[in-house]
């Protein structure tokens, strides 16, 4: 047990092992989460535990201590310098004052002058798996006194409870994080930026079942660059990437958050549009077609345009028309364009 002559001055002595333990607790990211059941349990628990009204599980920010959960009291942060905890972490793993008004540096904070008049403080300090004392589970109570040596004993393994659970979320973070990582890695194609053609293909079965519930029109737009091979051919298979990378930002910044622009294979783009009928996407089609032809690609000193032809395949509710169907629509389009002089769109089957 130790005595509060142990506890450490308010201020950080050494304000780089300060830094290094507000990194620490940074990493953790649970610093203005939500109230959490699991943490508040852990809190009920060490007051029924200590047989104390008060209990505390406190995170020592830079300037603040943010309370994460706690029991008797509603509290949600407190200055720093306001905050018994923040004692705690300067020092030792464990910290018992067993008179709040007896002490110098606690006889004035707010908690022991005011309501409640907190007398008795005692903390174990919440280590983050580098070493660095994050935060604290504290019990407090109105009455001067030390907890038992049985009592105290069960404040640390409640610590160790508090910290596990914080590791846990933390991981849990990771994790889902890691997820949304694969998920994007796995549907995005890496050059352009744009929608792979697997995540298409899902997205088109998606988007053509709600198009008949909803008795809305969806409709494709097929944009292939023009002698693309000609580029590739003259400049180089990586100037190549360049233009194709630059029309795959460019698509990708001119379509609506619901569309679907993708890679449909080598240098062949599609873009779903949900919710539009042949008109409209004949028209988004033409906008683009112009946008792509106005592009300038740097080359060296010099620039490199490039045009591209599209084709428009389009349904709307009323026919019983599939996946398929709808890109044979958008292809044969793309031929007539491409057979038609190039640079230009052929909408539906006209
Ligand atoms: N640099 C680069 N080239 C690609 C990529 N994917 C496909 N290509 C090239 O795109 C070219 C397509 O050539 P073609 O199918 O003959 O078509 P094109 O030269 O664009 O002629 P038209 O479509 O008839 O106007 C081929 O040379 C492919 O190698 C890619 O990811 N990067």
């Amino acid at each position: 047990m130790l005595a509060a002559e142990n506890v450490h001055t308010l201020v950080p002595t050494r304000p780089q092992a300060d830094l290094f333990r507000l990194a620490a607790l940074h990493r953790y990211h649970i610093l203005d989460t939500p109230a959490c059941e699991d943490f508040s349990f852990l809190t009920e628990l060490a007051t029924k535990v200590c047989e104390v009204p008060y209990a505390f599980i406190s995170l020592v920010d830079a300037d603040r201590v943010w309370i994460k959960s706690c029991s008797g009291m509603q509290m949600g942060e407190l200055p720093r310098g306001e905050s018994y905890c923040s004692l705690a972490v300067l020092g030792d793993a464990a910290t018992e004052i067993p008179d709040l008004t007896q002490d110098y540096r606690t006889a004035g904070m707010a908690l022991t002058v005011n309501a409640p008049h907190m007398r008795m403080y005692s903390s174990v300090a919440l280590k983050s798996s580098d070493g660095h004392a994050i935060g604290t589970l504290c019990v407090l109570d109105t009455q001067p006194g030390r907890l038992s040596d049985d009592k105290r004993a069960m404040l640390v393994k409640l610590a160790r409870q508090v910290m596990a659970l914080i590791e846990l979320r933390a991981n849990e973070r990771t994790l889902e994080a890691t997820v949304r990582e694969l998920e994007m890695l796995a549907t995005t194609d890496e050059l352009t930026g744009l929608h792979n053609r697997r995540s298409l293909l899902q997205r088109v079965k998606f988007e053509v079942a709600r198009a008949r519930r909803f008795r809305s029109p969806l409709s494709a737009v097929m944009i292939d660059l023009d002698h693309f091979k000609k580029i590739n051919d003259e400049y180089g298979h990586a100037v190549g990437d360049q233009v194709l990378a630059a029309v795959g930002r460019l698509v990708r910044e001119n379509v609506r958050v619901i569309d679907v622009p993708s890679r449909y294979g080598g240098e062949e783009l599609c873009v779903l549009l949900p919710n539009t009928p042949v008109e409209g996407a004949c028209k988004f089609a033409e906008s683009l077609r112009l946008k792509i032809e106005a592009l300038v690609h740097p080359l060296g000193v010099r620039q490199l345009h490039v045009t591209a032809s599209l084709g428009v395949g389009s349904f709307n509710h009323m026919e019983i028309d599939d996946v398929e169907s709808l890109f044979k629509q958008a292809d044969a389009a793309l031929y007539r364009a491409k057979h038609g002089g190039r640079n230009r769109v052929a909408c539906g089957s006209d």
